[in-house]
């Protein structure tokens, strides 16, 4: 049946999901990467394109900016049968550990939005990506020989009221960066019993509103994008074993 939101059919969307927040990331994903891609959706301009990589077959689907739409998108993708959802997004820096455009996998994302919150009635939860699918973004990017950080990121909901101090102060417990709704996927992805990850390219500082050079920027989220592919065919060939 057609979800609400991604006018889609059981069968359109493949077993493994990229997840970009920006339908023009996933249009260029979907045009660069992936063979026979085809849309199944733009209700919204909530792209959504499947293809093959390698002979894996994937989705690429744009979840817009924030929780409340991506965890709209995931519960829909859960709905229509994807298996292991992988967030492919931008992050805010929260420490000179992470430099521009550099690669980030989350472990785990503090849910410091309404989203979850909400779902989860106020009782606290700790929104942790799947261990597979950690192990296999390390090892692919450990392959490409791609330099990356991999752990904790913050999720929140208001862009313009990041400062540098909340940076410093959650840098000081171990927040690598943030973003938008890595917590919100990871939450959807647990109450379905799916695989969730999030690989994300920082951006620029957190409070900086000096975005990295969009040329820099684009390497970076090309090595991500590389990264999260090569990933999904480790953990495709791992089922197939
Ligand atoms: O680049 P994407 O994937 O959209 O991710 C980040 O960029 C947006 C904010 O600029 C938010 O969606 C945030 O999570
Ligand atoms: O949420 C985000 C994403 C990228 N950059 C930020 O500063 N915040």
């Amino acid at each position: 049946m057609s979800q609400i939101h991604l006018r889609a059919e059981p069968g359109d969307v493949a077993e493994y999901v990229l997840l970009p927040g920006d339908p023009g990331r996933a249009r260029r994903i979907a045009e660069t990467y992936l063979e026979d891609a085809r849309l199944y959706t733009e209700h919204r301009q909530l792209l959504g394109f499947t293809g093959t990589y390698q002979g894996v077959r994937v989705s690429v689907q744009t979840t817009g900016m924030g929780c409340p739409s991506a965890a709209i998108v995931a519960e829909e993708l859960a709905r229509l049968g994807a298996r292991t959802l992988i967030r492919v997004g931008t992050l805010g820096g929260a420490t000179p550990r992470v430099q521009p455009a550099d690669l980030v996998v989350a472990t785990a994302a503090v849910p410091n939005d309404g989203t979850t919150r909400q779902m989860l009635g106020g009782a606290p939860y700790a929104p942790a990506a799947s261990f597979e699918v950690v192990e296999a973004a390390v090892a692919s990017a450990r392959e490409l020989g791609v330099p990356h950080h991999a752990g904790l990121i913050m999720t929140e909901d208001a862009f313009y009221a990041s400062t540098p101090e909340h940076a410093r102060l959650w840098a000081s417990r171990g927040v690598l960066g943030f973003e938008m709704e890595a917590s919100a996927v990871f939450l959807v992805a647990a109450q379905h019993g799916l695989r969730a990850g999030c690989l994300t390219a920082c951006s620029n500082d957190i409070g900086d509103p000096q975005l990295v050079p969009d040329e820099v920027l684009a390497q970076g989220v090309d090595r991500m994008v590389r990264v999260a592919l090569d990933a999904v065919v480790r953990l495709a060939g791992a089922e197939a074993h």
